[in-house]
């Protein structure tokens, strides 16, 4: 059986070239999380192993950022029959004008779910978002890390962040 970071790699999502990340600064490497999650095998794969960390004993719902997390955080949703909550980056101004979509009532046990992280500032963001409507934020789950600041920031907040694959662990981005 391959290994996540394999999948990963052949599914094409790792490009050489300048990007610019969600933090404003330029980038020679980018983690394209859509070439990894739009393929229902490697989904599937990254789905499992997340899936296999948590347990419903300990977590009541699994959320996520929009728009990377959400097809994350429903296939571990189908596949632990834990629900599902998906977490908006903005606002939203019409209809019910939610932010979160999905029920976290007050004490959930959650576990967040993300694609990539940097600086953490989404994931961290999106635990801020979870407290607020009474979520109790149990894990912090990301499939690739950067490894640039986002586990120490975490830290910093109190958390821990749990990653699936790391560059410089997992990946040697200057072999690409
Ligand atoms: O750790 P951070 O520094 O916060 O960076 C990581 C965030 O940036 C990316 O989102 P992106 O802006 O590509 O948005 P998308 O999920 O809507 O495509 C990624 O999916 C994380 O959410
Ligand atoms: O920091 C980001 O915005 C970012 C980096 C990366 O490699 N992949 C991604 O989707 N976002």
């Amino acid at each position: 059986m391959e290994n996540i970071s394999t999948f990963i790699e052949e599914s094409g999502a790792i490009k050489r070239g300048s990007f610019k990340l969600t933090n404003g600064f330029l980038t020679d490497y980018y983690i394209d999380k859509y070439a990894f999650e739009t393929d229902p095998e490697i989904l599937h794969v990254i789905a499992s192993e997340i899936a296999d960390k948590i347990s419903t004993d300990e977590i009541d719902v699994i959320a996520g950022p929009a728009l990377g997390a959400i097809p994350l955080v429903t296939a571990v949703s189908l596949k632990t029959g834990i629900p599902a909550a998906y977490i908006r980056k903005g606002e939203k101004h019409t209809g019910t004008q939610a932010r979160v979509e999905g029920e976290i009532g007050k004490g959930k046990r959650v576990a967040v779910v993300e694609d990539v992280t940097t600086t953490g500032q989404t994931i961290l963001e999106t635990t801020e978002l979870v407290q607020e409507v009474g979520g109790v934020v149990e894990r912090l789950i990301v499939v690739v890390d950067r490894n640039e600041d986002a586990v120490d920031n975490v830290a910093e907040r109190g958390y821990e962040l749990e990653y699936l694959v790391r560059v410089g662990e997992d990946f040697d981005i200057s072999d690409q």
